[in-house]
């Protein structure tokens, strides 16, 4: 039992859990183990957790951010892939009554259910990981495309994607995944981590950032598939212009002259770049263009 009392996130707890079970890294899976207190409470710190708040963590490993989440939180929900790990974090888990461990792929679990199941005694829910890098993107997607009902995201990430996230208009890190997460949510940085604080050691370099989730987004759009395929269409090709970025991909569906009336009427620059816009200027490039669209099928 005394061993419980030590965090499980330090060099020799870890090892002494891994040596245990006889587990294995695999890399295909993005398993790198955060082995720093400091790291860990800064994580904890930036969620704002409290006893009317529930955790999601999405990849828990052998839980050294779940027990951290549980002593901080109402109740921890961990979905975890690797069926090595279930049991060993059954274990682990087993001084905390309000962890659940989910065993699935995130990207298929159903996350409106699993909150209906899990969340509903609760008044928020925030999104505590450190994130597998290889699916970072389209686990930020469902996350924010689903509309959970989430107060905020705090996740550990590669560096380069939370700049991407974080970035504002006109610099090179400005890109569709900034524009998406904005529309969302306030991004900010929390801290960069160096690589020497997991085990394994990740190639890359990762950054903390919390992402809170806005009650409405920023801009009003009436169509936002339609807003972020604009956005798509902007950044195919980064050295081209708005103008021929655009008429790659609009310029069949609704003519060149209305394209050019689109962007008259949206006041912007045919000859600026898509990553100078910024979500504002999206939202009313967008409705210009919808509009023309909608008189050209009528
Ligand atoms: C970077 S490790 C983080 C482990 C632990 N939370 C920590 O901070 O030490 C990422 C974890 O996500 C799990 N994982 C990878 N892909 C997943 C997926 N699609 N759904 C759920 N978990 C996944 C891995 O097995 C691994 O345990």
């Amino acid at each position: 039992m005394k061993q419980h009392s030590m965090d499980i996130a330090t060099p020799s707890r870890t090892k002494e859990i891994i040596r245990k079970h006889g587990f294995s890294f695999k890399k295909s899976l993005g398993q790198n183990f955060l082995i720093d207190m400091n790291i860990m409470r800064r994580i904890v710190d930036a969620a704002e957790l409290d006893e009317h708040t529930g955790a999601l963590e999405i990849g828990p490993g052998i839980g050294a951010l779940t027990e951290q989440l549980a002593k901080k939180a109402s109740r921890v929900t961990a979905v975890e892939i690797d069926n090595r790990l279930i049991p060993i974090l059954h274990e682990v888990m087993e001084p905390y009554p309000n962890v659940s461990v989910v065993h699935g792929d995130v990207l298929k679990v159903d996350l409106h259910a699993l909150f209906q199941d899990r969340f509903q005694e609760v008044e928020r829910v925030s999104v505590v990981a450190n994130l597998p890098y290889y699916v970072t993107t389209p686990i930020m997607m469902k996350l924010l495309e689903e509309r959970l009902p989430l107060k905020n995201i705090v996740v550990m990430i590669q560096k380069e994607v939370a700049e991407r996230m974080a970035a504002s208009p006109g610099g090179k890190e400005y890109g569709s995944l900034s524009v998406a997460v904005q529309y969302y949510c306030e991004p900010e940085i929390v801290c960069t981590v160096p690589h020497t604080v997991f085990i394994p050691q990740p190639n890359v370099e990762s950054a903390v950032i919390r992402l809170k989730v806005r009650e409405e987004p920023p801009v009003r759009v009436s169509d936002e598939a339609l807003f972020f395929e604009v956005v798509q269409a902007s950044f195919a090709q980064r050295r081209k212009t708005l103008w021929n970025n655009l008429k790659a991909r609009y310029n069949q569906l609704m003519g060149t002259e209305a394209l050019q009336e689109a962007l008259e009427e949206a006041q912007i620059e045919p000859s600026r770049r898509g990553e100078t816009l910024s979500l504002d200027e999206y939202a009313r490039l967008s409705e210009a263009i919808g509009a023309r669209m909608a008189s050209n099928e009528a």
